[in-house]
């Protein structure tokens, strides 16, 4: 069927979701279908400013080519003169990274139910050649039954092009991506190692003072584990065995999904509905 050409006029507006970098994210309703969405509102001088237009486009590619109940869905988009409006699923716990502070940590349940969401959903991108790259916490959001969905492939790139693209923190980066070496779909597989780490402690591994301090940290893989919160040796099995300096040594994402700790905490309807406080 000829694809549905959206205009603001299909949606009834509801209260702001917060802020993205480029623009709002706004709570709407289709008026059809009585859907709810969230509405993304991106400037377009923003986009020209930052010479960013290649790499929304490639945002807006690959999120309408993915289809995975991790994965936040991208429905559509429309444009005005000043705005680009991407039609988005709508995740009503928000930002994983809210939860994350509210508790502290996460208990082992809650953080192998996220981790094994996570190697799933990663397994399907690396199968359709799209490797994430910026996995974190503000890049994860829940749904109403506490279901992880990854969002903001702002970053992500076709595995062809091997463009790097260094901002914000360096706490999630990979050796490989820090000294800005070709890298390929293994950087996911270290950020989970980074993501299970801050899920279990609050805090990522390599936290410093500076984005020096933190890039020594990650080039000598300086992992240590704090004696509370009290944490299994099963899941520091696993942490270990991710973040490896040798890309070729880290766990496959198979791998992660049949690790003991997994096996043994991650909810199999990979949602955390009760939200064991
Ligand atoms: C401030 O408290 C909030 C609680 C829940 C939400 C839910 N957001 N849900 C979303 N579904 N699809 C998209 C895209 C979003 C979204 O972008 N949310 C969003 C955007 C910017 C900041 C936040 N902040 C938080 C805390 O979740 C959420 C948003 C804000």
């Amino acid at each position: 069927p000829q694809k549905k050409q959206w205009s603001l006029q299909d949606f009834e507006i509801g209260k702001p979701l917060g802020k993205g970098k480029f623009g709002r994210v706004y709570l709407a309703r289709e008026l059809k279908s009585k859907y709810i969405v969230a509405l993304k509102v991106i400037f377009k001088e923003q986009i020209e400013k930052y010479r960013l237009h290649h790499q929304l486009r490639r945002e807006m590619e690959i999120q309408t080519s993915l289809r995975h109940p991790n994965v936040l869905m991208l429905y559509g988009w429309f444009h005005d003169d000043e705005r680009i409006y991407l039609i988005l699923e709508y995740a009503h716990r928000g930002e994983l990274y809210r939860e994350l502070r509210k508790t502290g940590h996460l208990t082992e349940k809650q953080a192998a139910t996220y981790i094994a969401s996570l190697a799933q959903a990663l397994a399907y991108c690396h199968e359709k050649d799209v490797i994430h790259r910026d996995i974190k916490p503000e890049n994860l959001l829940l749904d109403h039954e506490g279901r992880l969905k990854i969002a903001d492939f702002g970053w992500s790139v076709q595995s062809t092009s091997k463009r790097h693209t260094m901002c914000g923190t360096l706490d999630y980066l990979a050796p490989e991506m820090v000294e800005n070496k070709a890298h390929d779909y293994a950087v996911d597989n270290w950020t989970l190692g980074i993501l299970c780490y801050e899920f279990l402690y609050g805090v990522p591994p390599f936290e410093a003072e500076s984005q020096t301090d933190t890039f020594r940290r990650i080039m000598k893989v300086d992992l240590s584990f704090p004696s509370t919160p009290q944490v299994s040796a099963e899941a520091k099995d696993l942490i270990s065995r991710l973040l490896v300096k040798d890309s070729s040594k880290r766990l496959s994402l198979q791998k992660i999904m049949e690790h003991p700790w997994i096996m043994k905490n991650a909810d199999p309807m990979d949602k955390c509905s009760k939200l064991d406080v």
